[in-house]
């Protein structure tokens, strides 16, 4: 994937707007995990939104294997783009409380129109993939934030996407539980040769991916990430 000059502004009452991306390059390799690190207003999820075609910018372009994707948020190419290429893993999980682990997993199987005997057998393996095969009746309130998180990614990679977008995916856990999360992320993305970009405000986050703001150079990257680090340590 290349993004290349995207930009995206709000516009808010009168004349008064936000610039929430401004012209924002970088490229994702096959495979490669990148972080997308900012503090709270800088347009980490604006960005995902748009990747995610979810949102449309407000200019720039987006290509995915050297073809330039149209029309972010008309359908149906958006839900094309996404059910073909896109996996989305939120901060609060976004699962649906009234539906079993199992069903919430299976669902964008369901959207998909594949067989029964498929859902079945692709549910059971993914949930074995992230560790949850005991828990596939069970609603997700019975499950932990970590448990709930991964049910999450099991639902994101049950169509094997080509990329997966992660917001702030460990902002709701402990240090433990977000550790073990961010491993399993990275453990599958080799499985599943994914690319990944994740935006997180948290520079022990920012540790776990390949490149960091990628526009930076790796020595530049290196020396934000222990910056951070330090100050990190030095806060608490
Ligand atoms: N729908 C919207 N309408 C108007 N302004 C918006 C909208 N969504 C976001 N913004 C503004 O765009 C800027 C970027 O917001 P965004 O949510 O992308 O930031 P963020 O880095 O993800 O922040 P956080 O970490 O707090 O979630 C902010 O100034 C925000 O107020």
């Amino acid at each position: 994937m290349e993004v290349k000059k995207l930009k995206k502004r709000y516009y808010k009452k009168g004349d008064n707007y936000v610039d929430a991306l401004k012209e924002v390059d970088f490229r994702l390799e096959e495979g490669e995990f990148i972080i997308i690190m900012g503090s709270s207003g800088s347009g980490k999820s604006t960005l995902l939104q748009i990747l995610g075609g979810l949102d449309s910018p407000t200019a720039g372009d987006i290509f995915i294997n050297g073809e330039k994707i149209g029309e972010f948020n008309e359908e149906p190419f958006a839900t094309e783009y996404r059910k073909k290429n896109i996996g989305f893993v939120f901060q609060f999980y976004n699962l649906i409380q009234a539906l079993s682990v199992g069903e919430n997993v299976s669902l964008p199987l369901i959207l998909r129109g594949d067989s029964s005997k498929d859902i079945k057998n692709m549910t059971k393996e993914i949930l074995n993939l992230v560790g949850l095969s005991e828990r596939e009746k069970h609603i997700p309130s019975e499950l932990s934030g970590g448990q709930q998180q991964r049910v999450a990614l099991a639902r994101a990679l049950i169509t094997s996407p080509a990329i997966l977008l992660a917001d702030e995916p460990t902002g709701n856990l402990d240090s433990k539980t977000s550790t073990e999360i961010l491993e399993l992320i990275d453990e599958t993305r080799k499985k599943l040769n994914q690319s990944i970009v994740l935006v997180t405000h948290d520079p022990r986050v920012a540790t776990y991916g390949d490149r960091v703001n990628p526009n930076m150079t790796r020595e530049e990257n290196t020396i934000f990430i222990m910056r951070k680090l330090h100050e990190v340590i030095k806060e608490s």
